[in-house]
């Protein structure tokens, strides 16, 4: 399987950060949340002054075989048609990319549709959708590597284009199923707490999805070990975003966290490189039933609450400005000797 070289950034370098924060011009610890941001960035890039160069929000997408079984409220081919509205710039994600300043990819890990590839879609493909996990596992070992090994690519052209802060996305009906089937098996919090509505469903639906996902669980004869797990029930653009964050984290790029599925992917990552969760901010915690529960297992601090349940990076890009914030402060604070102010603790 493809290896990374994802290691704990130098502790070095903490004492003098946490001492040019402390020397700002403020009671210590005042700016909370912004201070920890300032920190984690600076101690990431091994630097005094941290920087924040060439943002972009990379979805994944791809379809889901899982579909079939009625556990979405949306029909398959919205994947496609919600790409073309990417490309029109008519989505969520659009007007938080222009607003923000985020450069928008497309990547197709996986969609059933033969997509324009001249419009900049980045052709990754794997495959035509995952197969039904409800019987067989989603992806062979094959696809899974090339997922990972396509995903990491990805980033290291984003890394080359002067990247430095990651923001994942996704679409693909259907994958919020496979995010609850990860979530169980990685956290052992029973299924029924992290299935939820995805893009829609009621009770009713939520109930079968439920049925659904117990049944495949129930018919899984696998190893159980993470890679089997992420195979069996993954997602084509849930398993290349798996192999993104893992570049993004060798590559000391900072990794924005969006909502529940990508919360699971990087759940899912740990479980094979624990020290990628050093990379990460979390944006948001949603509203998708599991989210805040899974947010929680992982001891995640995320930056907003605003009752989002949508994906495609949203709830992550709307995280930015805060984080733009804490690099603000780190650079453009003074300190208490320049400033000619008693410091007093
Ligand atoms: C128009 C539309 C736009 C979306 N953008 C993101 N999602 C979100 O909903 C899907 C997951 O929910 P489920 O598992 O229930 O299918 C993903 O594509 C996710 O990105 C959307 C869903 C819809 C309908
Ligand atoms: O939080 C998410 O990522 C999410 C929730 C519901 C539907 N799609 C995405």
């Amino acid at each position: 399987m493809k290896t990374f070289k994802i290691i704990r950034p130098d502790e070095n370098i903490r004492p003098a950060l946490i001492d040019k924060i402390n020397n700002l011009t403020k009671p210590k610890g005042s700016l909370g949340t912004l201070e920890e941001l300032a920190l984690q960035i600076g101690w990431i890039q091994q630097t005094l002054s941290p920087t924040l160069q060439h943002p972009q929000n990379i979805i994944f997408a791809a379809d889901h075989g899982i579909v079939d079984e009625g556990v979405s409220l949306s029909p398959k081919e919205v994947t496609w048609q919600q790409i073309s509205n990417f490309l029109h710039g008519g989505a969520g994600v659009n007007f938080l990319c222009r607003q923000h300043g985020f450069t928008l990819k497309i990547v197709d890990a996986g969609v059933d549709y033969n997509l324009p590839y001249d419009t900049g879609i980045i052709d990754m493909k794997v495959r035509k959708s995952t197969r039904n996990y409800l019987h067989e596992a989603a992806m062979t070992e094959e696809e899974m590597e090339l997922c990972l090994e396509r995903g990491a690519e990805v980033v290291r052209n984003c890394h080359k284009e002067g990247s430095n802060i990651l923001s994942f996305g996704e679409m693909g009906i259907g994958n919020t199923s496979s995010s609850s089937l990860w979530m169980t098996c990685f956290t052992n919090i029973p299924l029924e707490q992290c299935v939820g509505a995805g893009s829609g469903l009621d009770n009713v639906g939520i109930r079968h999805k439920y049925e659904v996902l117990k049944q495949s669980l129930d018919n899984y004869r696998g190893d159980r070990s993470p890679h089997d797990i992420i195979r069996y029930f993954g997602g084509l653009e849930m398993v290349m975003v798996i192999g993104a964050m893992l570049q993004a984290a060798e590559l000391g790029i900072v990794i924005m966290v969006d909502g529940f599925i990508m919360t699971n992917c990087i759940l899912a990552a740990s479980k094979l490189y624990p020290e990628v969760l050093h990379y990460a901010i979390f944006g948001h915690c949603g509203d998708e039933t599991g989210h805040k529960l899974l947010l929680d297992h992982m001891k995640a601090r995320p930056l907003l609450n605003l009752g989002l349940r949508l994906g495609e990076g949203t709830g992550a890009i709307c995280a930015y400005p805060i984080v733009q914030s804490a690099i603000r402060m780190i650079n453009e604070m003074d300190n208490f000797a320049h400033a000619s102010i008693t410091k007093y603790f």
